[in-house]
């Protein structure tokens, strides 16, 4: 799915306007009726308290005309007009009028205003700012947001949490609305997915609004957001005549004293997503650990007994995942440069490769073109230097993979992996995977992705979803605090599985009101 910016969806907006000959009160109308029947079909009527905040552009429009629906079907309703400023919209002002029709008087809160009780109980729908904010709201209304979200009431952001900027990074943290649920218009915005801004929508949902499909189609973006209808044609089918040769032979390099388990995680995770062979490479100690956990890997050791000192084997691997566990030693740093130097075929480097790849950019000349680099924040600020904020760490870490043209995978909550300009931004995954190893698990599969004839940006695309998948489906027998790395790895066979799963089925729901 697409994600559009600010300047986007208002095009997108007029574009729908004109080819469907609406006005855009009609479409203030499609998406006040939408929110209704989301919270109608909850609340089923029922005596709870609603108070809307609704500013004075077309956020507080929407909020206006929502109050409008719940008061006709007999919702407890408190209208507060949250006045930050006097250039009201015309579609505001339309559907204020409509309300003073009803003999609905709402609450004008001014700097001065004293705000109004919030219980616990009640519901709040905040629709005070909407995509439209473009400076840092006024001290007294970061105020009333602050009394808003100290409520604890239940929180329906629409379109975005106001104080959110759509584009840019909060300044004021105080003052963006913790909403509990967001119903955001046609598209997602980015900052739902960014870890500064994510955490002001606890959860969110799109509603169809009825944009225009051409727009949707035509428009090209900076960011995807990916589900398992965007993965799905990435999958490459097995053919029956096919044998081990024709899924590719993955080598994993990595493990030093005391890190074995990386290497297995990773090896494991690799053949479990289909390589056709795995051989891993490790520090003599690895052998009998390794041989004795993963019978179907091959192994190499190097003649060092703690550490890697040399990458030298005489097979044909088509992809090297490397860097797991490897430790960042000296002799292992000169190794992994003579490696880089000699090495022509496709690389998935991750954790102490990222680490000495930081240690020593020069090295970084030496990756083969669309090398993937996994790092988590820690190393990605060693690898590319601090930033100000979410959106900076996004420029900068673009014009890192630009400059070596390298696939970035920046791992977190919602994964976001970075090639040519563009940023895919992944859906699956919960905060049981923030568990030692998970990484290697992901290095594994990408690894083994790309073993089977995977382009590198469709491996890591499609990687990073099945692993997130993976821990989605085990997390359901074990919870998020005792899932762990293997159990993930052993939920790889289902997260492809799944792949081909019909949805749930819709329960039947109470009729919704029409347009
Ligand atoms: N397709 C869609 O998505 C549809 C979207 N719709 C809805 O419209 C919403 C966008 O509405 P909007 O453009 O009127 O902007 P909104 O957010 O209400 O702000 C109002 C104005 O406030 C101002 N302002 C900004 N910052 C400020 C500040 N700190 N302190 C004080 N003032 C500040 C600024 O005006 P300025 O003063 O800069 O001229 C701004 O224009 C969108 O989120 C969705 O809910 C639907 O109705 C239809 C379909
Ligand atoms: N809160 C979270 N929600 C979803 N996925 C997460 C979360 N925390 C971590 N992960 C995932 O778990 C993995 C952790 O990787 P990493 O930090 O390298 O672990 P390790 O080094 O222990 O292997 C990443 O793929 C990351 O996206
Ligand atoms: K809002």
């Amino acid at each position: 799915m697409k994600i559009f910016n600010a300047k986007q969806i208002y095009e997108a907006d007029k574009f729908t306007i004109k080819k469907q000959q609406i006005s855009s009160d009609e479409l203030m109308e499609r998406v006040a009726i939408q929110i209704f029947n989301w919270l109608h079909l909850r609340l089923q009527g029922a005596p709870v308290k609603i108070h809307l905040f609704c500013g004075i552009g077309n956020n507080g429009g929407d909020g206006v005309a929502v109050a409008r629906h719940l008061q006709e079907h007999g919702y407890h309703i408190h209208v507060h007009i949250v006045n930050y400023s006097d250039k009201r919209s015309d579609d505001f002002l339309l559907n204020l009028n409509r309300l003073k029709d009803r003999k609905i008087w709402p609450n004008f809160i001014n700097s001065d205003s004293e705000f109004p009780e919030i219980s616990n109980e009640d519901i709040v729908i905040d629709a005070i700012f909407g995509i439209g904010l473009n400076r840092n709201p006024d001290a007294w209304v970061v105020k009333l947001i602050q009394n808003i979200n100290a409520s604890n009431a239940f929180v329906l952001g629409v379109d975005i949490p106001s104080g959110l900027f759509t584009d840019r990074a909060v300044e004021i943290k105080e003052g963006v609305v913790r909403a509990s649920y967001v119903l955001s218009f046609q598209t997602p915005k980015l900052v739902f997915f960014l870890p500064e801004t994510g955490i002001y929508s606890n959860q969110w949902e799109i509603l169809d609004i009825g944009i225009d499909p051409e727009y949707l189609m035509n428009t090209a973006v900076d960011y995807d957001l990916i589900g398992k209808h965007e993965v799905l044609p990435l999958y490459i089918p097995r053919e029956k005549f096919s044998h081990k040769g024709t899924y590719g032979h993955a080598l994993i390099v990595g493990g030093s004293y005391g890190k074995i388990g990386s290497v297995q995680l990773a090896s494991k995770a690799c053949l479990l997503t289909g390589s056709g062979l795995v051989t891993a490479y490790l520090p003599k100690c690895g052998y009998i650990p390794m041989q004795t956990a993963l019978p179907e890997v091959m192994i190499i050791t190097d003649e060092d007994e703690k550490n890697i000192s040399t990458i030298n084997f005489e097979i044909s691997p088509n992809v090297i995942g490397i860097g797991i566990g490897l430790s960042t030693v000296k002799n292992t740093q000169k190794a992994f440069e003579e490696f880089l130097k000699k090495n022509t075929l496709p690389l998935v480097i991750d954790a102490d490769g990222i680490n000495i790849l930081s240690e020593n950019k020069s090295f970084l000349k030496l990756l083969p073109a669309q090398t993937i680099l996994t790092p988590h924040p820690k190393e990605l600020e060693r690898l590319i230097g601090s930033w100000k904020d979410d959106f900076d760490k996004l420029k900068k870490a673009k014009a890192f993979s630009k400059k070596y043209d390298c696939v970035l995978v920046l791992k977190g909550a919602h994964t976001i992996t970075l090639y040519n300009n563009k940023g895919y931004i992944n859906t699956t995954g919960n905060p049981g995977m923030a568990t030692a190893g998970s990484g290697d698990v992901l290095t594994g599969i990408i690894t083994g992705l790309i073993a089977q004839g995977y382009s590198t940006e469709t491996a890591a695309v499609f990687g990073v979803y099945l692993h997130g998948k993976a821990g989605d489906i085990a997390v359901e027998n074990y919870g998020y605090q005792a899932l762990i790395a293997s159990t993930i790895s052993d939920a790889i066979g289902d997260a492809f599985i799944d792949l081909f799963k019909a949805p749930n089925p819709v329960p039947e729901q109470e009729e919704p009101i029409e347009e």
